[in-house]
């Protein structure tokens, strides 16, 4: 069943319209109860309206969250081991829908189909792992003196907010709801309004496995539909992916509802390649640090410091092979790079290069629009994959997240040096190293301040691995056993086996 398709063409750019509702509750697509605003969707590679989304007003937040208290009451009853074969089912189903699941981000969020396909399969990774997590979700057992004892229970919060970003739709949401369903939460997700269309998807695919209708619910809108969700008295949790500024936001209204938070914010990560290391290896990290999904990735490793002794050498491989990086309809195989998120950004970043110019920057390849010669391509959002050569630290496209193709080098000649650079920012979300020489790679991830470390590789994303930022970048951990923490919360019950000694 090919839910929300128009016509047999789905695998073609330009040739989806998409005419159910995105609202999804109670088990069923729905259209809003208050849907004010209209919010223009986009199709990234030809700039073409998918649909208009009705933003969803104080009515549907509410209508969403009771949906969700309802079939928390079930979810929760019910055994780890209960839960983990529902959500198993939902990982077998997403396997098996995947080129569907696939050409749908691919549509609706402009990166090509060969990378999207990935996120599904991380996706259903994500799943999977939780639901092997959820059966051995346990408390302790603690002996006490005469014979008394306490023990802890894990126990899910209750009603979870998921708030996303339009660079992984479907995969941040499977990042949030797979530990929040395994800890026995009922969930209510806002994906961004750029990208509504495949976390329905999800969500029909939660009920047809069999979790209780409700559990998971998608409210469309934007900040003002987020709003009402972070502020929903019944609302236990939020777990939010995007900027630092809504991430203060967010955070804020927590504080007014003494609401657990997880923050997955941006960041500027830094990539350190020593002269010692494998050069191929290291150009293919650089590359893959700086270029998946049109450098719209949070823990991208935008500042690549690169030991002056093979400066040279690395540079112009690595222009080498980014000017091969083949740009163009993302649906098509062999394309590596589709079209960014939409025209506004993609304005945006092509000011900051602009600005880096200005500031002294060389634009080494790239850095311009892309016109594919495919007529229905060229409303689309293309530029090319760009790497900036003589840098300098307090530039701003050294400084600030660009969240595209745009990859800074710098030159370093010490390990102290290196490090002291590679931790003078605000953000903390993640930081590479390529060497052979073992010692140096462990000695300079320690050092680095950032969540999420690699060595000899970049941006793999084993779901079995936390994954979070440190400062700016946010707290709270996705992924891995930490996630657990994130959403459950510990009840300690002590047992008393002899009499009440009174000092009254
Ligand atoms: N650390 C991580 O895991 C990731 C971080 N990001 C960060 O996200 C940013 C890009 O994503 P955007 O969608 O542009 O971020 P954004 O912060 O503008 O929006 C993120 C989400 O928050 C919602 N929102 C906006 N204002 C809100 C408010 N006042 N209250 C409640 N919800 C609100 C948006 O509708 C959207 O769903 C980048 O800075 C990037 O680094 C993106 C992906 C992953
Ligand atoms: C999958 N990965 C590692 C490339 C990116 C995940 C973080 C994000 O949502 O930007």
């Amino acid at each position: 069943m090919l839910l929300g398709w128009v016509g047999t063409a789905v695998s073609a750019t330009g040739t989806l319209t998409v005419q159910q509702p995105l609202n999804y509750r109670a088990g069923a697509r729905v259209q809003p109860a208050d849907g004010g605003q209209l919010e223009e969707v986009f199709e990234p590679a030809t700039g073409r309206v998918l649909c208009k989304l009705p933003c969803s007003g104080e009515k549907e937040v509410d209508l969403a969250v009771q949906s969700a208290k309802a079939a928390f009451k079930i979810w929760s009853q019910m055994s780890g081991m209960e839960r983990c074969r529902v959500m198993l089912e939902a990982a077998r189903i997403i396997r098996e829908q995947r080129e569907e699941i696939a050409t749908m981000e691919t549509i609706n969020n402009g990166k090509s189909i060969f990378e999207a396909r990935v996120d599904i399969d991380i996706s259903w990774q994500c799943l999977e792992y939780y639901a092997g997590l959820a059966g051995s979700l346990a408390g302790e057992h603690i002996q006490l003196p005469g014979g008394s004892f306490g023990y802890t229970r894990r126990e899910p919060l209750g009603v979870c907010v998921g708030i996303g970003a339009w660079n992984y739709p479907f995969q941040i949401a499977c990042w949030k709801s797979g530990p929040a369903l395994a800890c026995g939460n009922a969930m209510v997700f806002k994906p961004s309004p750029f990208t509504p269309i495949s976390v329905v998807r999800l969500a029909e695919i939660f009920t047809e496995a069999g979790v209780p209708k409700g559990l998971f619910n998608v409210v469309q809108g934007g900040a003002a539909t987020g709003q009402l969700l972070c502020q929903h008295p019944d609302v236990a949790k939020i777990s939010f992916t995007g900027s630092v500024p809504t991430g203060i936001k967010i955070m804020e209204m927590a504080a007014k509802g003494i609401k657990p938070v997880t923050l997955e914010l941006g960041g500027k990560s830094p990539l350190i390649i020593f002269s010692d290391a494998d050069l191929e290896n290291a150009v293919k990290g650089a590359l893959m640090a700086n270029f998946l999904t049109q450098g719209e990735v949070c823990c991208n490793g935008t500042r690549v410091f690169v030991e002056r002794k093979i400066l040279d050498t690395f540079t112009k491989e690595v222009v080498k092979r980014t000017q091969k990086i083949k740009i163009g309809d993302p649906l098509l195989e062999d394309t590596r790079m589709g079209a960014l998120i939409n025209r506004p950004h993609l304005n945006r970043v092509q000011g900051f290069i602009k600005q880096a110019k200005e500031q002294g920057a060389e634009v080494l390849c790239g850095g311009d629009l892309y016109v594919p010669d495919d007529p229905k391509l060229k409303n689309g959002y293309y530029m090319r994959p760009c790497v900036l050569g003589n840098c300098k630290d307090d530039m701003t496209c050294v400084k600030e997240e660009i969240f595209g193709p745009v990859m800074a080098i710098l030159p370093f000649d010490t390990e102290e040096e290196v490090l002291e650079r590679a931790n003078a920012t605000k953000f903390g979300l993640a930081g590479g190293v390529f060497t052979r020489d073992i010692q140096k790679a462990h000695r300079v991830v320690a050092a680095l301040k950032a969540g999420m470390c690699f060595i000899n590789n970049y941006n793999i994303s084993p779901v079995e691995l936390p994954f979070g930022g440190y400062k700016f970048s946010g707290f709270g951990r996705e992924n891995g056993r930490a996630a657990i923490e994130y959403y459950s919360q510990l009840k300690t019950v002590c047992v008393e086996m002899g009499d009440v000694e009174s000092v009254f």
